[in-house]
């Protein structure tokens, strides 16, 4: 029998050295904002401190995010992440902890070094634009290009390539005030590719704009990092946002780090009461792909093995279907046995079963609300595939509906492609 392996649909980040790295950061305003920080390690709360006109804004936050990553700050109004995120670009010295950008240790720098790491590894996307309004669209995406000293021929040239991953090409003459709110966001996204930085820290960068503009901001900000490999850190206290955009997300909560994980991570196994009531409301069906909730195939036979081998399978396991696949583990058939097994079809030689199912294949990175229908239709468990074909694992119906939630049992009872006994004890339900 062979075993198809599980793959990891979140493979861990590429490199060793992180590109943002904060450990135990703090950030109190107030006067005397040190005692803040001894007085919270002694234990003292956040309410303690605000007795004492402190406001602990950031406590003992520490992450990495690696190079390459979307990495998500999610938390309501007033949890500190527009204070955690100016600590990470240095325009707020932190009270205690270490911010280090690519191995500099931000609250160690002289003013100059930091200006230099700022400049040269590090930009903004602001919610509110900020825009120059008197400049025209190509001046305010060359306009950090001309701080870092590039020449005017050098500075168009970018700002024009910079406009046309931002889907603005042909907009650099016009003025802001005459382009609609999407697309000032994306004039601030262009200057911030523009200026060639590796780190886009973005904050609350989509939330002004209307839902539908916003989630075409966000598939076109994943497209581009697609392509550019940019590290992304960013701000949102949508918790869906959060979910769509993030490799990782961290949750926020009065200035400390409840959890950081996958959406996954998050949705199915949350840290704390906190953080459950707050994924209550997520539509998992959106959030959760096929290949993170597919499971290894329960029985899983070699297109090289002939009946023999399917029917000691079979007698031994007692599955109620096979997997076939071949040797590179990409899927050849997929065999459906009600009772008996009489015969498995293998490589070229069909033989007959009792019934034999078409397999019907979805990829990995499909939202499991998509699947539903092809779920029904086929009466199967699907089988999940990743970019190369290759077997992920198999979806039986059962676990579809209970990754949304929806497994109530009576809904099992009451679903007529459910309540086929055979899919039930496929799944070991
Ligand atoms: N300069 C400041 N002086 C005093 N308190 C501040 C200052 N900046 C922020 N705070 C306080 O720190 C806490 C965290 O604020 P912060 O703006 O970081 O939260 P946030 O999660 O970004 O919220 P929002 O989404 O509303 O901006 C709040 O209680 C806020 O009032």
């Amino acid at each position: 029998m062979i075993s198809a392996g599980h793959v990891n649909p979140f493979p861990a980040p590429r490199s060793d050295v992180s590109a943002i790295q904060a450990s135990h950061v703090y950030k109190i305003f107030g006067r005397r904002p040190e005692s803040g920080v001894t007085r919270l390690n002694e234990g003292a709360t956040r309410d303690d401190l605000r007795k004492q006109g402190l406001t602990a804004a950031v406590i003992d936050a520490s992450f990495e995010v690696e190079p390459g990553e979307i990495f998500v700050v999610m938390g309501l109004s007033g949890s500190g992440k527009s204070t955690l995120i100016r600590m990470v670009n240095g325009l707020l010295p932190m009270t205690a902890g270490e911010m280090i950008i690519h191995g500099n240790d931000l609250g160690k720098l002289s003013k100059p070094a930091l200006r230099k790491v700022r400049r040269e590894n590090i930009s903004m996307v602001f919610q509110h634009f900020a825009l120059l309004p008197h400049r025209t669209v190509g001046e305010n995406v060359a306009y950090g290009l001309k701080i870092q000293g590039l020449n005017r021929i050098d500075r168009e040239a970018k700002a024009d390539e910079a406009l046309k991953m931002a889907d603005l090409d042909g907009w650099g003459g016009y003025k802001p005030g005459e382009l609609s709110g999407g697309m000032q966001q994306r004039v601030g996204l262009a200057r911030a590719l523009a200026s060639e930085t590796d780190i886009l820290l973005m904050d609350e960068a989509f939330s002004a704009l209307d839902p539908l503009i916003r989630r075409g901001m966000q598939d076109q900000l994943i497209e581009l990092q697609r392509k550019l490999d940019k590290t992304i850190l960013f701000i949102t206290h949508d918790l869906n946002e959060a979910m769509r955009l993030g490799d990782r997300i961290a949750m926020m909560r009065d200035g400390r780090i409840e959890q950081i994980g996958t959406a996954e991570d998050i949705l199915n196994d949350p840290a704390s009461n906190y953080v459950a009531r707050f994924v209550a409301d997520v539509d998992r069906t959106r959030v959760l792909t096929a290949g993170s909730i597919a499971e290894p195939p329960y029985a899983v036979l070699g297109s090289d093995q002939g009946p023999q081998a399917a029917h000691k399978l079979l007698r031994e396991h007692q599955p109620s279907w096979l997997l076939v696949v071949g040797r590179d583990r990409t899927p050849k058939g997929f065999v459906w046995e009600e009772d008996v097994a009489r015969a498995v079809r293998t490589g070229q030689r069909e033989l007959p079963f009792s019934d034999v199912h078409e397999m019907h294949t979805v990829q990995e990175d499909t939202a499991i609300n998509e699947l539903f229908e092809l779920s029904a239709q086929h009466r199967a468990p699907l089988v999940v595939l990743d970019g190369h074909e290759r077997v992920v694992g198999v979806i039986p119906r059962v676990t579809l509906l209970a990754a949304a939630g929806q497994a109530a049992t009576s809904d099992v009872e009451d679903d007529p492609v459910l309540n086929d006994q055979a899919d039930l004890e496929g799944i070991g339900a």
